[in-house]
């Protein structure tokens, strides 16, 4: 059983907020990034929308990053071994913490250089599917692009190194990704729970 899944819920239970370093492996994040660089040039990556999936805005004052969703079918090995890890992860958490999630959701993210995603909650329902938010990032160089996670009147800034992993709940935890000054890549996603 991986000791970063351990860590991850740890220092979860601990401060709301889960974080590890190498939930990714280096050879994984860096084959990851390349999968994203290479749909970004082929220009399949799409602007995200804000808010349910009905009304989807492109609003670039919210938020300006860029998305491509994961999906098994595309049968790409690394995004594979990506899931399987994720399998793994989730059996864990509901083996251990009684969570009840039952599926899942991925996309990889590419914020620009300038990018950013304003303060907010990913999950704003009371009874939305999304349980958990799960962020792994996937860049070697970082410049601004914190994520900083807001708990009462207090805020913490997370680095978007390559590997690491961030674990919170969705409809609990208000946070926003400050503007990047070098191109800003990771893998988010929710685990969620039967609606
Ligand atoms: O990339 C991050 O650090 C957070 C992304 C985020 O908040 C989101 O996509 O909802
Ligand atoms: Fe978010």
């Amino acid at each position: 059983m991986e000791i970063t899944f351990d860590e991850l819920i740890d220092s979860y239970l601990a401060t709301n907020v889960g974080t590890v370093k190498n939930f990714l492996s280096k050879a994984l994040s860096a084959h990851l990034a390349d999968n994203i660089t290479a749909l970004y040039a082929d220009g399949l990556l799409l602007s995200a929308g804000t808010g349910n999936d009905l009304l989807v805005k492109h609003d670039k004052r919210i938020r300006s990053d860029k998305i491509y969703w994961l999906d098994r079918i595309h049968n790409n090995v690394y995004e594979n071994d990506f899931f399987d890890l994720m399998d793994r992860f989730v059996k864990h958490l509901n083996s251990t913490c009684y969570t009840g999630i039952t599926g899942y959701e991925f996309h990889y993210t590419l914020y620009e250089k300038g990018s950013f995603y304003k303060r907010h909650l990913d999950n704003f329902k009371q009874n939305g599917t999304r349980a958990f938010s799960m962020i792994m990032y996937l860049n070697n160089e970082v410049d601004g692009g914190a994520l900083r996670i807001y708990q009462g009147n207090a805020s913490q800034d997370i680095t978007p190194n390559a590997g690491k992993s961030v674990f919170f709940k969705s409809n609990e935890l208000e946070h926003e990704v400050l503007v990047t000054h070098l191109p800003r890549m990771s893998i988010t996603g929710w685990l969620k729970i039967a609606g």
